[in-house]
């Protein structure tokens, strides 16, 4: 498992590595870091034309210790300073040191910068990291305009212009292809991807305690130990048994994908109760359907919502298995449903329960909410409601009312088709039915699902169906 920390305690972890360390020490590791990752993603590296944004702090210390490392690699480095009356004496006077030229924005060299970035082929941000308050300040902001897409482009610590707690940005962000991050993961870095780019953590001799962190990311080899295959003594009803409630006249579909993900991540029986039995069976022999889940037999844990309508008869069929006492996850009609009848969803507080809307669904359910924080958002639902939400989405995040979150980083486009939701409700009902908590089944389906559609995308292999033969792939050591 992958962990992330708040500014707040990485900062507490730093400050204990500071009073043992000193900070010039810590400051030139991280500095080593980003040199290796400069050095390593150009060929060839001497001659190459470095361009560092300095910001008045620590930050702005990486990226001048960094510089002095590339000169010596024999790269030409300009140190363009953002506040060169405060720019970090120990950084400046190393890269000095090494010969590297140096630029102020607010004298002569100023005219130059533009050009100077225009040419380079590598930029590396060290405009703020952790210290960074609000949106980047309009004389910062000017340069991360000026960055050209060309250049290799690396953050040190973060992007400038990205919450590192939150992963959103309100203005100008450097875009980064690679952020060296210093001391641990930040949640930001995990969610907005597209800014931070590959993200290495630089491990300069401290680190926060993976016990404190809220933030998760669950592994290959996480999901993979969470999912035994059966064993000799097992019987059909040992890996549990999930009931699925979805499909209708309108969407007989849903009931087919996901039926489907429900089958097709681990074997055992799979039931059904809903108006399209006749066709689940026809598809996938091996499922116990019917019409009513109050009839259903034994159920370990419930899905309903996929394409099951929100009529009378749906909303009877929602009753059904909120009343139930096994764990429940609610999808899509379903959750327009509790939208309408908060009740039903006030009946499953801190009982298992999962709801997995995508932001629509998540906007009816929580009105209140602002997605525009997604992290913050889902967090607040799930002490809200007293139970697990999946928000999907590119990164999906999965709540728990505890507060913890898990940040979702497989998966791909190919995911963003008609029925792929309804396959992925199908795959944490399984999981739900085998006995794994809410939150575990939610973010180990995530998982499977993101990477089914990883191999959806190498194979170009179109719609939702397609997930169900690429779910459980072993994975490649
Ligand atoms: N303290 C240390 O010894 C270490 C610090 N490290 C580095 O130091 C960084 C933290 O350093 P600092 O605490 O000095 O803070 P930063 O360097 O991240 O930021 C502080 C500077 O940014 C400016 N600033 C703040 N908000 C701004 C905004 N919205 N727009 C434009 N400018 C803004 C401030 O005026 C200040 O000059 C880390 O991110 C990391 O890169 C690492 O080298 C590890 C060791
Ligand atoms: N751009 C994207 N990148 C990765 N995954 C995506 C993207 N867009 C959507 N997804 C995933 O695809 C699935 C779509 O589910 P959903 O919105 O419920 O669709 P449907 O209702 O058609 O099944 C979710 O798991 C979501 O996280
Ligand atoms: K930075």
């Amino acid at each position: 498992m992958l962990h992330a920390w708040t500014v707040e305690q990485i900062r507490a972890a730093e400050s204990a590595a500071l009073a043992r360390t000193g900070d010039q020490e810590l400051m030139r590791r991280a500095a080593g870091h980003v040199a290796w990752a400069v050095c390593d993603r150009l060929d060839p590296v001497t001659g190459a034309e470095a361009v560092l944004l300095v910001g008045a702090g620590n930050n702005g210390g990486d990226a001048l210790h960094a510089g002095a490392l590339l000169r010596r690699r024999g790269m030409a480095v300009t140190a363009v300073l953002l506040d060169p009356g405060r720019a970090h004496a120990g950084g400046l006077a190393a890269f000095r040191a090494r010969r590297g030229r140096v630029l102020a924005v607010d004298g002569a060299g100023g005219g130059a910068v533009a050009g100077v970035l225009e040419r380079a082929d590598v930029v590396v941000d060290g405009i703020v990291g952790i210290g960074a308050r609000g949106p980047l300040r309009p004389d910062a902001a000017r340069w991360v305009d000026l960055v050209p897409a060309a250049a290799l482009r690396v953050a040190v610590d973060v992007p400038s212009g990205l919450d590192p707690d939150t992963g959103t940005h309100a203005g100008p962000v450097f875009t980064a292809d690679v952020t060296v991050t210093v001391g641990g993961l930040k949640p930001g870095l995990l969610l907005a991807d597209d800014v931070a780019g590959t993200v290495l953590v630089a491990d300069v001799g401290f680190a926060p305690k993976p016990a404190d962190a809220r933030v998760e990311v669950l592994t290959d080899l996480d999901v993979e130990a969470l999912l035994p295959d059966p064993r000799t003594g097992s019987d059909k009803y040992t890996g549990g048994v999930p009931g699925i409630v979805a499909g209708s006249a309108q969407y007989p579909g849903a009931a087919l994908l996901c039926v489907g993900g429900a089958v097709r991540v681990r074997p055992g029986m799979v039931r059904y109760a809903g108006p399209q039995a006749a066709a689940v069976v026809a598809r996938w022999p091996e499922v116990v359907a019917g019409d009513d889940p109050s009839r259903a037999g034994q159920v370990q844990a419930w899905v309903a919502g996929p394409g099951m309508g929100t009529d009378e008869a749906a909303l009877d069929r929602l009753r059904t298995v909120v009343d139930a006492d096994a764990p429940v996850l609610v999808d899509a009609d379903g959750l327009t449903l509790l939208a309408r009848h908060p009740e039903l969803l006030a009946a499953r507080r801190d009982r298992p329960t999962v709801l997995t809307p995508h932001e629509r669904e998540f906007a009816r359910i929580f009105p209140d909410l602002d997605l525009a924080d997604r992290l913050g958002a889902v967090r607040r639902a799930a002490a809200l409601a007293g139970v697990t939400v999946l928000l999907k989405g590119h990164r999906t995040l999965v709540a728990e009312p505890g507060g913890t979150v898990t940040v979702n980083t497989t998966g791909s486009g190919w995911l963003a088709t008609a029925g792929s939701g309804d396959v992925l409700s199908g795959v944490i009902g399984s999981l739900l039915a085998a006995g794994l908590s809410p939150a575990t089944a939610a973010a180990a389906g995530a998982h499977l699902h993101g990477r089914a559609g990883e191999r959806a995308a190498a194979l170009r292999a179109a719609g939702a169906h397609q997930l169900w033969d690429l779910l459980r792939v072993p994975v490649q050591r």
